[in-house]
């Protein structure tokens, strides 16, 4: 055969796949997205087909990225990736003047949609709109779980893991992290600055959920840095290491299989091949000494953490025990993998958004003292009943409530047009449109969190409190700004009520489906109380003692005059912002990469500037 013959050949392969597997789906797919009557973008790849993006966005994108200027909301360059509600949150939505959109390429579509209504029917209608449970199969890394499933299967899962999120639970929840914290401020005490906030955070909230979640106590922070110490009798590594070290490194676990891991060339590969092996081994025997536990046990001590309620339930229905061991290990491991990189997460960032105001630092530290009193000074007297609700509703848990809406840790939450049905209706500004059946659906979470239609703007930059503005494009570009803007102050239901500085308010209740931090619906988030609990208390420690503060990278001397404090301070506020703007990434959760922002924690009696 000659060279041309082949060539000839070989491109009447290409241009028939290009017609049949790339023209003719799209247009069909235009056609559909044409009929719906919703506006649609075009981009060249379907975004839930993993192969693919992985390797055309590191080929076709970055060509076209290093080529063109940056590229605009709506741009198929920006839409391709899954995380663009992070970086260009409500944009699109509002220059297609629309809360609903689909994203069409030729493997398929995506209804992407910022539109609290439309939310609110798709969590509602779990069976319409069940979880894409093919996304989640590598967290399926010991056995199903109640993340990964759907249907009945998810049913039978969530029936023996919803009770264990008691309030007993939470009570432990609590007093674990009171102590926690405090450790972690031992720590913190003797340090100037703290580079690594974190790194901490990501300590404290594992050693919390090893207690109220596993029952197994961790000593901070000593236990998780040394890793041979402490060793169980046949283990090869300690139990708390162990799990560090699966979770620091639960990427490789998750993709890769085990065979190869464990034969691996890389120390790292084989490292988190042994993590894998001894933490799961680690699990039999506290299984084994629960039950016995459970068995013997009279009290209710023994079910107050989540692996003794789990034991309970399988016990209570021991002729047909409701999970195979394997799931049940399957949800321990994601209960952890689920709760603790969120709650330690939304503990660093609120930390670090109250050093960059510290005015509202001042209110939640006033707020505090209102709340516990003569109290203040010692955890060991709070009360679990008695302060934690007063918390909630007080200026702290304002400050938490707009942390989880500014940097809500989980981006999107898929789900999809039950592929069974032809079709599923939504309706759409007061529109009913079909969707067909297995098209994806993302709902965006920062972009519904920042869109102007279901948030009131703050007291700070508002006056009234109230969403009503005027139609000019100042007013817009105002509103635009104060969504993007930590003030939890919007959350505060009536300001101007007598009871400063805010205490016992209730906090503002959004139109349902515009705040989903947790998702909603039946498949909402079961540890969201328990992370309430953890990130309240450890906040009211610290806030309770220290003040936080950003450290100027400008040094004394260097802005001349009387506003040198202030001058210091507000290019240090600048910074972070710019850090906020370019390192929070997406690794699973949202995280600050690169060399983070470094604290200072400064003991309240010594604080500057109070
Ligand atoms: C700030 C902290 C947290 C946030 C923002 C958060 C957020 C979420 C979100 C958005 C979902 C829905 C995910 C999806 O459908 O794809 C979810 C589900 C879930 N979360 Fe959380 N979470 C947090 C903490 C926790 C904690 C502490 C635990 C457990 C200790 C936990 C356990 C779960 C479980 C088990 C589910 C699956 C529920 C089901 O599908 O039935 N989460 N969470």
């Amino acid at each position: 055969m000659s060279v041309l013959s082949l060539a000839t050949g070989t491109l009447l392969v290409a241009l028939t796949w290009l017609v049949l597997d790339v023209l003719l789906p799209l247009r069909r797919n235009i056609n559909v997205a044409k009929a719906s009557g919703l506006k649609y973008v075009v981009v060249p790849w379907y975004g839930y087909n993993r192969l693919t993006t992985l390797l055309l966005s590191r080929t076709v994108l970055r060509f076209f990225n290093a080529l063109l200027p940056a590229p605009g909301p709506t741009s198929w360059r920006r839409l391709i990736s899954s995380n663009w509600p992070w970086k260009v949150h409500y944009a699109p939505f509002e220059v297609l003047g629309s809360d609903t959109f689909l994203t069409v390429a030729p493997g398929g579509m995506i209804l992407n949609t910022a539109d609290a209504n439309v939310i609110n029917q798709i969590t509602s209608r779990g069976g319409d709109f069940p979880k894409p449970t093919h996304l989640y199969k590598s967290v399926d890394i010991y056995g199903k779980n109640v993340v990964s499933s759907e249907g009945l299967v998810w049913k039978r899962h969530r029936k023996l893991v919803a009770p264990s999120f008691s309030e007993c639970n939470n009570h432990l929840v609590w007093k674990e992290t009171l102590e926690q914290t405090q450790e972690m401020l031992k720590g913190w005490d003797s340090k100037s600055i703290v580079r690594r906030v974190g790194n901490d955070t990501k300590i404290l909230s594992l050693n919390v959920i090893s207690k109220a979640g596993l029952g197994r106590k961790m000593k901070w922070p000593s236990e998780v840095e040394d890793g041979v110490s402490k060793l169980g009798e046949g283990h090869r590594m300690s139990f708390s290491y162990s799990l560090h070290y699966l979770l620091t490194n639960v990427f490789y676990v998750m993709v890769l299989p085990k065979w190869i891991l464990k034969l691996a060339p890389f120390s790292k590969w084989r490292k988190a091949y042994k993590a894998y092996y001894e933490w799961a081994a680690y699990m039999d025997e506290i299984f084994a000494e629960k039950e016995a536990e459970v068995g013997s046990s009279q009290s209710t001590s023994s079910t107050v953490d989540i692996i003794g309620q789990l034991v309970k339930g399988q016990e209570e229905n021991a002729s047909q025990p409701i999970l195979s061991p394997p799931e049940l290990l399957g949800n321990l491991f994601v209960l952890i993998f689920a709760g603790h990189e969120t709650s330690a997460s939304s503990i660093h960032f609120s930390l670090l958004l109250l050093a960059m105001h510290p005015d509202i630092q001042r209110t939640v530290q006033d707020s505090l003292a209102e709340i516990l009193s003569s109290r203040l000074g010692d955890p060991s007297l709070w009360n679990y009943e008695h302060d934690l609700p007063k918390m909630l509703n007080s200026m702290l848990g304002a400050v938490l409530n707009e942390e989880l809406r500014l940097i809500p840790p989980t981006i999107t939450v898929p789900k999809m047009v039950n592929p069974a049905s032809f079709a599923q209706t939504l309706v759409v500004d007061e529109r009913e449109v079909q969707i067909p059946g297995g098209t994806m659906i993302r709902l965006c979470i920062p972009s519904v969190h920042q869109n102007p239609k279901f948030w009131p703007r703050s007291s700070v930059s508002n006056g009234d409190h109230s969403n009503k503005t005027s139609n000019g494009k100042a007013s817009q570009e105002a509103q635009r700004e104060d969504l993007a803007s930590f003030r939890p102050d919007r959350w505060i239901a009536s300001p101007s009520s007598p009871s400063s500085p805010g205490s016992t308010e209730s906090l503002y209740t959004p139109p349902k489906g515009s705040y989903i931090p947790f998702s909603d619906g039946q498949r909402a988030c079961l540890g969201r109380r328990f992370a309430q609990v953890e990130i309240l208390a450890c906040l009211a420690v610290i806030l309770s003692q220290y003040s936080v503060e950003l450290c100027p990278s400008i040094a004394p001397g260097e802005i001349e005059g009387e506003g040198e404090t202030e001058g210091r301070r507000i290019a240090a506020v600048d910074d972070a912002w710019r850090v906020l703007r370019t390192d929070l990434t997406l690794v699973i959760t949202v995280q600050l990469k690169g060399k983070g922002i470094p604290l200072r924690f400064v003991r309240r009696e010594k604080c500057s500037g109070s």
